[in-house]
């Protein structure tokens, strides 16, 4: 990896090649002198790089072009390093692909060309969202000129030999496609099955991979310095420093990864290195996901865009297969996102989704539709419009997009067989199908979003807190399913919440995290890296890693992890179903609108279910981190057996997630000890409780502490508001909608009573007695449900004024 190209002569010729294609003649055909049309591109093509002056004297001397790419014609050593970056973009196969590109400072913009498939054609001018987040004037790159990137058919998947473009002629080479890769599939399938399976025990179970992206138009513009070198697997921060007496120094910060990709690196080699290895073992049931993280403008949607094609292409290359297609095998796409903590579908017109919990323990998604795609293009329409609901459902702005958390699901099911006489019966009622294996690319929030928790608007406090717990529960569930853990903290947030099936089982999380190489963003780059950092050194399987300059963190739950020859995994991979109630909705590509979604989570060994026994919900773990674990009970869901597993408290452990809520969460946001046990008092106390009213009571005594001082005073000390103050207030808010509707219904029932009894008592011969005493009794529920509906809301607006209290209080400190 490293997407390092060597200038050669093979390469040149691609330029010419290249150029002389794109130009509509062929520069090779022409001759020495070329074509008019050839040397028009080719100058155009010098120009986008600031170099047309060699150019024209070359057409109009005669002077083989070619000659010019072996390092003819440019005379400077800046000269012949923007030729060769010109080359390195091109597309050497003539096919398609993009790789936005950035010369060098003195290079002129251009207007913005694409060309292929990532081109605006090909892939719609991917809007905002997964694939688009509006990108910010401040990350412009310097050239918008877009360079053809060779995009090569995977060489794991079958019919690999195949132009990866006759993919996207869809209709016309659909056909002849499936045709060949049946040819092809019957000897190969079991070669496959055989390097699948070997494959599945290569795939690591958390890969940690780094992308620098390069310098943008505005940091070359204020002459920002690129502090990111990059070797092989490992990179070196240069963090420009003072002393006390404002010399100047440069402190080193040395980490490594799994793969680190510098600027010069494609999508398809990110591609590559990332999802590629994990799509064969989708089929084998394994669940993955694929997570960019990074500041905003850091590449994340940059990166994250052309990986769900790309994995729906190979997908798709599968599915043909008759083995797999024998066993109606499909495939399934659903995109949402999660905003300020709620659930949205963007291929739905946004609309709010609800997660559940069934009695199984299994997340659903209420009213998450979910498309069956039998192609690339349909997959490319789809994206394209869960990215238009995502920019216009919010204002449009990046600001509100790097916000959310994007997650595209792809999905693998294997469909019962339809017996021809059932299919009359049911009508149109398709079978669930049983998932088979998926995954999800998330788009995550940008990490810094989640230090906006002083900002005085109330909402992006609550976002922020939102974003910054999600990111804390994310690298806590990756960590602890790295470490075969019995208990996966995906409580911790909604994201992790609605990943859980990704957190068990046979899993597979690939984490791309995104870096700006400018000074200015020096901080924001080390905060990534050493979050990418815990995720995999923390983990059993991490690499060594270094971050010279800065303590490190001790490598701990080792112990934790030991626990692991009771692996999560056990067992769970003999069961794997899926209960879904679907209905069709459309007939084109089809659509199944669940009215509850199952995200397949596996019943799981007797080992393995824990609930805290809380209404079902389990409090969220994140805030204090997997340490302080208690003794508690876990439950199997088919009555069977109960075991015990006993965490016990470490020190280490304790000390480890100190300092890690410190450096991840924004500094404010310090969650000590002492806050720490105060929760778990608070969560003992709501677990007795169970009531509204407690549950509110300990929630408000969670935010107020009051200490016992030395004279027996207490002192009144607000305690700032902690992830469960807004994981509270989120879950009120929806509580007192809940109630709001129901509040309804229940007028509406009641004046349906009420007309009832009008009409009773119009009736010749009615008793006004009866009449009297059932309006009576009426109208006092009537009033009943409005009090209670009012109190409801009288609370609620309590505690929103009380977190309001609090984080302004929270920010001197
Ligand atoms: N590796 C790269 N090569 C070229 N351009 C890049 C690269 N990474 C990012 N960019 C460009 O940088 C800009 C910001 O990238 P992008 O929008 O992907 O950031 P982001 O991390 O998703 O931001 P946000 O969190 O705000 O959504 C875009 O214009 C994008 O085209």
């Amino acid at each position: 990896m490293g997407g390092q190209m060597q200038q050669s002569n093979a390469a040149a010729t691609a330029l010419y090649d290249h150029a002389g294609r794109g130009g509509g003649s062929s520069l090779h055909n022409a001759g020495p002198t070329g074509g008019d049309a050839g040397d028009a591109v080719m100058a155009r093509w010098l120009q986008s790089a600031g170099l047309q002056h060699l150019a024209s004297p070359l057409a109009s001397t005669g002077i083989d072009q070619r000659l010019l790419m072996q390092g003819y014609g440019a005379e400077s050593a800046e000269e012949k390093q923007r030729l060769f970056k010109l080359m390195r973009n091109l597309n050497f196969n003539g096919e398609s692909g993009s790789e936005p590109y950035t010369p060098t400072a003195q290079s002129s913009g251009g207007p913005a060309t694409s060309d292929g498939f990532y081109s605006p054609e090909f892939r719609g001018d991917f809007g905002a969202g997964l694939l688009d987040l509006h990108a910010m004037d401040d990350t412009e790159l310097l050239s918008e000129h877009v360079i053809s990137e060779p995009f090569e058919p995977s060489p794991f998947v079958p019919g690999v030999n195949k132009a990866f473009d006759n993919d996207f002629d869809v209709t016309s080479s659909r056909q002849q496609k499936e045709q060949s890769d049946a040819d092809v599939s019957a000897s190969l399938f079991s070669a496959n099955e055989k390097e699948i399976s070997m494959r599945e025990n290569n795939v690591a179970k958390i890969k940690v991979v780094v992308r620098k992206r390069p310098l943008n138009k505005k940091e070359i513009s204020r002459k920002e310095d690129d502090i990111v070198t990059v070797s092989e697997n490992a990179l070196t921060v240069h963090e420009p420093k003072l002393k006390v007496d404002l010399t100047a120094y440069v402190e080193k910060h040395e980490f490594c990864f799994d793969a680190v990709l510098d600027e010069h690196v494609t999508n398809d080699e990110v591609y590559r290195e990332t999802v590629e290895p994990i799509i064969p073992i989708i089929f084998q049931r394994t669940k993955a996901t694929c997570f960019a993280y990074g500041q905003t403008g850091s590449g994340k949607t940059f990166t994250m865009q052309p990986l769900p094609l790309r994995a729906a292409q190979d997908l798709v290359r599968y599915l043909h297969q008759p083995a797999y297609r024998n066993q109606r095998f499909k495939l399934w796409l659903s995109y949402f996102e999660i905003y300020g903590g709620k659930l949205f579908d963007l291929l739905s017109d946004r609309k709010k989704l609800c997660m559940r919990e069934d009695g199984r323990q299994q997340v659903c998604i209420v009213g998450l539709q979910e498309f069956e795609v039998s192609d690339v293009q349909i997959v490319k329409e789809y994206i394209e419009r869960g990215n238009a609901a995502r920019s216009t459902g919010s204002t449009g702005a990046n600001e509100e997009s790097s916000r959310s958390h994007a997650i595209l699901q792809l999905v693998i099911k294997k469909h019962p067989e339809i017996k021809e006489s059932k299919r009359n019966n049911d009508g149109n009622e398709p079978k669930p199908g049983k998932v088979v294996g998926k995954i999800s690319f998330i788009d995550l929030a940008g990490s810094e979003r989640g230090a906006d928790t002083t900002d005085n608007d109330r909402q992006t406090r609550i976002e922020g807190a939102e974003i910054n717990k999600s990111l804390l529960a994310l690298k806590e569930c990756i960590r602890a399913l790295d470490n075969d853990q019995i208990h996966i903290p995906f409580r911790g947030s909604k994201l992790t919440e609605v990943l859980r099936d990704s957190f068990v089982g046979n899993s597979r999380t690939v984490m791309i995290s995104c870096i700006s190489p400018n000074a200015g963003s020096c901080e924001h780059t080390l905060n990534t890296l050493r979050y990418a950092d815990r995720v995999k050194s923390l983990s059993k399987s991490g690499n060594p890693k270094k971050d010279q300059a800065v303590n490190s963190l001790p490598p701990s739950n080792k112990d934790a992890s030991s626990a692991s020859s009771l692996s999560a995994t056990a067992g769970v991979e003999d069961v794997y179903e899926t209960q879904q109630e679907v209905k069709v909705v459309d007939t084109g590509p089809r659509v199944v609108e669940k009215d509850v979604y199952t995200v397949d989570f596996e019943k799981q060994p007797s080992t393995f279910l824990s609930s805290y026994p809380f209404n079902g919900r389990e409090e969220s773990e994140m805030a204090s981190g997997p340490v302080d674990r208690e003794r508690f009970e876990v439950n199997n869901n088919y009555g069977g057996s109960t075991s015990q597993r006993v965490y016990s408290s470490n020190s280490q452990n304790s000390a480890d997630t100190e300092e890690r809520l410190q450096k991840v969460s924004p500094p404010r946001k310090k969650v000590t000890r002492e806050e720490k046990s105060e929760k778990m008092g608070n969560r003992a106390k709501k677990d007795g409780g169970g009531s509204d009213l407690s549950t509110t009571n300990s929630r408000q005594a969670n935010a107020v502490n009051y200490n016992s001082t030395n004279n027996g005073h207490r002192k009144y000390d607000p305690e700032p508001p902690t992830d469960e103050n807004i994981n509270a207030i989120l879950e009120e808010e929806e509580a007192l909608i809940a109630a709001h509707r129901k509040e309804i219904e229940d007028t509406m029932e009641i004046v349906r009573e009420e007309m009832k009894l009008l009409a009773e008592v119009d009736q010749p011969g009615s008793l006004i007695d009866n009449y009297v005493t059932q309006l009576s009794f009426v109208l006092s529920r009537k009033a009943a449900g409005l009090v209670s509906l009012q109190a409801r809301l009288a609370r609620f607006q309590h505690r929103l004024k009380e977190q309001e209290i609090l984080s302004r209080k929270r920010v001197p400190r």
